[in-house]
C-alpha cells in the first residue's frame, strides 16, 4: 500500500497533503514548528499559510521525521529551493532507500547553480527521484479547483506510476521524462513574474505585461534549451503554462513581490518569492552560456539595488531593435494533447 509523507508545512506542502488525504489516504505532514503542527491537528486548519481552508481528518501533522517517514513509500519535498540540501540531509536517516522522492520546489540552488533533482541526488543518491511542477496555486489546489501539472522522472515507469498515484478528481498529473526541462521552467518563470509584477507596480499597463510574458518566454526558452531542456517541455504546463499563471496577478507571491518593487514599497515582510533567490544565479547561467536574457538581467540588477525599476524599463526599451525570431530556426513539434 502506498503511504505518502509531505515534508514542509507551508502553503504548497499543506495543499498537497490535503489533496492526498482528501482522496482517502492517511498522509503525514512534516513541519518544524511544534505549535503550528499542534494547531493543524487540533483545528484542522493552517491559518498562517492556507487561511480559510479546512484540512481533512486523514492529514496528520508532526514534527517527528521518524513518525512521518518511517513507513512512507512516497515522500514529497516541499520546502524552499535554498533549503533542499539541508532538508534532504536531515531526512536521510529516516528514509527507506526505496522511498520515492517527489521534489516540488521551484528554484535554483544559489551556491551551485543546480536544480532540485541534482541537489537531492547529491545527498540521497539511492532514492528514486521525480519532480512535480506546473501552474498550480496552493490555494486553488487546496480548494479542490481543477489543476493540471507535470511530473517528470528519468525512469518513465516511475513517472507514470507517480502521475497515476498523485492524480485525483480535480488534480490532473501529466507524466514526463524531461526532468531538467520541467525544473528549468519552474525556476525561471519566477524570475520573470517579478518583472511582470514590477511593470504592474509602475502602472505600465496590460500591453507591457503581455510583452514581458512573451519576451520573458523567449528568455526562458533560450536559457532552458541551453541548459539541456527539451523545447516542447518549455512550451508545456511546467514552462509556458506556469509562466502565464505566475505573471497573471496578485495571487502569485512572485508577482506581488515585483509589484512592491515597482511601487517602491517595503519588501522585508513579504512571503517567500523564489524568483528573488534565483535571479542572480539564472543571470550567471545565461552569461556563462552566452545567452541573451535582458529581462532576467534587469530583475537581477534591480534586486541588487544596482538599478532603479524605472531605469531598468528604460534600458529594456532602448535596446537595439531586432527581428522577433530567428527564421532559420526549425520550430519544435507542438505538445501532444
Ligand atoms: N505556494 C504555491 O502555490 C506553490 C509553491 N511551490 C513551490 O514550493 C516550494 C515551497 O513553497 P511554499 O510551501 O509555498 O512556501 P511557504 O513559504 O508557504 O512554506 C515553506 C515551508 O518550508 C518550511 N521551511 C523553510 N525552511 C526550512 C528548512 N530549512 N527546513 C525545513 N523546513 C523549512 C517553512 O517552515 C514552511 O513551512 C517553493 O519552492 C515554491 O516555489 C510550487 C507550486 C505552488
Ligand atoms: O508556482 C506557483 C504557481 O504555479 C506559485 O507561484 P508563487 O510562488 O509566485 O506564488
Amino acid at each position: 500500500m502506498s503511504r505518502t509523507a509531505v515534508v514542509g508545512a507551508g502553503a504548497w506542502g499543506t495543499a498537497l497533503a490535503a489533496l492526498r488525504a482528501r482522496d482517502g489516504e492517511r498522509v503525514h505532514l512534516l513541519g518544524r514548528d511544534a505549535a503550528m503542527v499542534a494547531e493543524i491537528n487540533r483545528t484542522r486548519r493552517n491559518p498562517r499559510y492556507l487561511p480559510g481552508i479546512e484540512l481533512p481528518e486523514a492529514l496528520a501533522a508532526t514534527v517527528d521525521p521518524a513518525e512521518a517517514l518511517g513507513h512512507a513509500t512516497t515522500v514529497l519535498l516541499v520546502t524552499p529551493a535554498q533549503t533542499l540540501r539541508e532538508v534532504a540531509a536531515s531526512l536521510a536517516p529516516h528514509l527507506a532507500p526505496a522511498a520515492r522522492l517527489v521534489l516540488c520546489s521551484k528554484g535554483i540552488e544559489r551556491a551551485t547553480g543546480l536544480f532540485a533533482s541534482a541537489v537531492v541526488r547529491d545527498t540521497l543518491p539511492d532514492n528514486p527521484i521525480a519532480v512535480l511542477s506546473g501552474p498550480s496555486f496552493a490555494d486553488d489546489v487546496a480548494r479542490g479547483l481543477p489543476t493540471a501539472v507535470t511530473l517528470a522522472a528519468e525512469d518513465e515507469r516511475l513517472a507514470d506510476e507517480l502521475a497515476q498515484a498523485l492524480s485525483g478528481p480535480s488534480f490532473r498529473v501529466y507524466a514526463h521524462a524531461d526532468v531538467l526541462g520541467v525544473e528549468a521552467g519552474g525556476a525561471l518563470k519566477n524570475v520573470l513574474a517579478l518583472a511582470a509584477g514590477a511593470a504592474a507596480g509602475l502602472g505600465l499597463g496590460a500591453s507591457a505585461g503581455a510583452a514581458i510574458v512573451t519576451r520573458g518566454f523567449v528568455e526562458l526558452r533560450r536559457l532552458g534549451e541551453a541548459l539541456g531542456a527539451r523545447p516542447e517541455t518549455l512550451m508545456g504546463l511546467s514552462g509556458l503554462g506556469d509562466l502565464v499563471l505566475t505573471c497573471s496577478g496578485t495571487q502569485s507571491r512572485n508577482f506581488r513581490y515585483g509589484l512592491a518593487m515597482g511601487r517602491s514599497e517595503p519588501l522585508d515582510a513579504l512571503p517567500l518569492a523564489e524568483g528573488v533567490h534565483s535571479a542572480a544565479i539564472a543571470r550567471r547561467l545565461a552569461r556563462e552560456r552566452g545567452i541573451e536574457a535582458p529581462i532576467i538581467e534587469a530583475v537581477a540588477a534591480i534586486l541588487e539595488d544596482r538599478m532603479p525599476v524605472r531605469e531598468a524599463v528604460a534600458s529594456l526599451l532602448a535596446r537595439p531593435l531586432r527581428r522577433e525570431f530567428d527564421e532559420r530556426r526549425i520550430e519544435p513539434p507542438l505538445p501532444v494533447f
